[in-house]
């Protein structure tokens, strides 16, 4: 075993640890190598939504003592930074020992003087973001893996904006964490008077924000009986979900029943991500019995959301990100020029690797759009850089998050439900059904037609392939993928572009990030990227086409799946 590796363990071993962390520890020293390995070959670092990893005992494990370091480390950057009272909110979702753990850096901030505020039970993340700008907090915490298989817990860290924690931040925050050598640096009670519990009021001062987003609330009460499925999946959702949409004026909530009751051991599921369309099979049942008009569920944490809608033939589809991304965007800018809101220095953003369909709907419709790294993080530090020249309205990217409005600054499934039932109620009273909108958005700016392929590889030998496969491209890029060849390479990492044929290179304006973009002739593009909060490299396909009538919808639909085909073919990524 690695030296470093047989450190770590042994400091555990001897350091001020539990008898039962002790006892655990023993027992994998006997038992499967790798599993060691895994649990201490590094520590829990800060990915694309905060620090991540399964529970159980080890330096690369969620257990009090990492989260007690992480929060020990946290409190000495706010203070260090802050001057004068520092206050934080926490907040938790329905994961195993989340409870356990929101109280655990509770204490761990108050403890150091810190004044908390505690959510008395769990919350929406999104909620949490809210709260830190509605309390003038000067930091936050969730607790929750978001979407990640239930051996999983997360500790997401917001700075006072009310958004993940991005660089300086981040690091300095690990460099104290790093600076944290035991459990005896940590101070665990002894504050608890400065914890405070919050709960309805708050929820209340949420609600209101987001009843505020509505454009079209008389349309909501003429078509009050939009028949909507919702499903949690066994998440925060249920706390927020139902309320917001009898705010909005629906009347016709159907909530699935057996997904309905917060459970960490999701028991309905295999993965409580709405991405995976097994986690949305109790809905869609539902829907079809209830001959309902759409589905919606989010994630334990409520800050992404999935939807099912008929399609033209009225059968039901999942939707993907990028499809009600493009739907949401539509609505919204739309909505806000015809009700006359529309701004000269207003602005939407999204990610690199969501789809472009959003920059050209943008460039036609006189708003602009800016492109930022995967994670709201990055969204929200771009809104923070350009407040208060230029007005953030919506954002959103391929993986199920939305945003819209300035005073939630991370994704938001429950503002993102409501909007996107409102849209769907717009869509009735025209007559039409969002699908029949969708491929109306096709007709106007293209059909973009995108595809997401992840390959998991778990532990260090999985990052170590990962790491491989990256650097092979990089350092190989094909010269033509699918017969047609590769014009643009996009490089993150060496923050350039380069024009294939002529050489040129041009400088990336965004942070260094292990990004690759391969861009074809026939103007496809291919993405590939480590993900930041579980063990796989993601690949993103994107492909387009005009379509000229709602008529070849299924022919054209019929070539960009070919054409996506070939590229997974291509690329040996099956
Ligand atoms: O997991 P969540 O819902 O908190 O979401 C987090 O992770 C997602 C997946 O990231 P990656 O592709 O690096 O795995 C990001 O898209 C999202 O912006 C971020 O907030
Ligand atoms: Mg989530």
């Amino acid at each position: 075993m690695d030296i470093n590796i047989q450190n770590k363990v042994s400091q555990w071993l001897n350091g001020n640890y539990d008898a039962e962390t002790i006892a655990t520890l023993k027992k994998m020293q006997e038992g499967n190598p790798d599993d060691l390995n895994d649990a201490f070959y590094r520590n829990l670092e800060f990915g694309t939504g905060g620090l991540r990893g399964i529970m159980g005992v080890g330096t690369n494990r969620m257990n009090k003592y990492t989260v007690g370091m992480a929060t020990q480390g946290f409190a000495n950057y706010l203070k260090k930074t802050f001057e004068g009272e520092v206050k934080v909110a926490i907040a938790h979702d329905s994961r195993n020992n989340s409870r356990f753990f929101a109280e655990t850096v509770a204490n761990v901030f108050a403890a150091n003087g810190i004044k908390v505020f505690l959510f008395e039970s769990l919350r929406p993340t999104p909620e949490l973001s809210f709260t830190i700008r509605h309390l003038q907090c000067q930091g936050g915490v969730v607790l929750t893996a978001s979407h990640n298989p239930k051996e999983y817990n997360g500790y997401k860290a917001y700075w006072n904006d009310g958004a993940q924690l991005v660089p300086p931040h981040d690091k300095n925050v690990i460099r104290e964490v790093e600076s944290i050598l035991s459990p005896d640096d940590v101070k665990w009670s002894g504050g608890e008077a400065n914890i405070t519990l919050i709960g309805k009021e708050v929820d209340e001062a949420y609600l209101k924000e987001l009843q505020g987003l509505s454009i079209n609330p008389e349309i909501n009460k003429q078509q009050h009986d939009l028949k909507i499925v919702y499903t949690p999946i066994h998440g925060t959702g249920i706390t927020m979900v139902p309320e917001i949409l009898q705010r909005f004026g629906f009347t016709n909530v159907n909530v699935v029943e057996e997904q309905a009751t917060p459970n960490g051991n999701f028991p309905t599921v295999v993965y409580p991500n709405p991405e995976e369309s097994e986690a949305m099979n109790l809905g869609l049942k539902k829907a079809k019995e209830l001959d309902a008009d759409i589905l919606l569920g989010t994630d334990p944490d409520a800050d992404r959301v999935g939807i099912a809608v008929k399609d033209l033939k009225g059968q039901w589809v999942l939707l993907n990100g990028n499809q009600t991304g493009v739907l949401l965007f539509n609505y919204i800018v739309e909505g806000r020029r015809r009700k006359g809101l529309q701004q000269p220095n207003d602005y939407i953003a999204k990610t690199v690797v969501t789809s472009d369909l959003i920059d050209v709907f943008a460039a036609k419709n006189d708003i602009n759009c800016y492109n930022t790294l995967t994670g709201f993080k990055w969204i929200a530090d771009l809104i923070r850089r350009k407040e208060p020249q230029e007005t953030f309205i919506c954002g959103g990217e391929e993986s199920y998050g939305y945003m819209i409005g300035n005073n939630i600054r991370d994704k938001d499934a429950i503002s993102s439900v409501a909007m996107i039932c409102e849209m769907a109620a717009y869509a009735r009273s025209q007559g039409k059904s969002l699908f029949e909108l969708l491929v109306n958005v096709y007709q106007q700016y293209g059909y973009y037609k995108e595809h997401l392929i992840s390959i998991t590889k778990k532990g260090m030998k999985g990052a170590d392939e990962i790491a491989e496969m990256m650097r092979g491209y990089r350092e190989n890029p094909p010269a033509t993928i699918n017969g047609s060849p590769v014009v643009t390479l996009y490089d993150y990492q060496l923050q350039q572009v380069k024009d294939i044929q002529s050489g040129e290179i041009k400088p990336l304006d965004l942070p260094k990030s292990n990004v690759l973009q391969f861009v074809l002739a026939d103007g496809s593009k291919i993405s590939a990227r480590p993900s930041g909060t579980e063990p796989k490299i993601k690949f993103y396909f994107s492909v387009n086409a005009p379509l000229d009538s709602a008529a070849s919808y299924d022919a054209v639909t019929a070539d960009l799946d070919k054409k996506i085909e070939g590229i997974i073919n291509d690329m040996q990524l099956k």
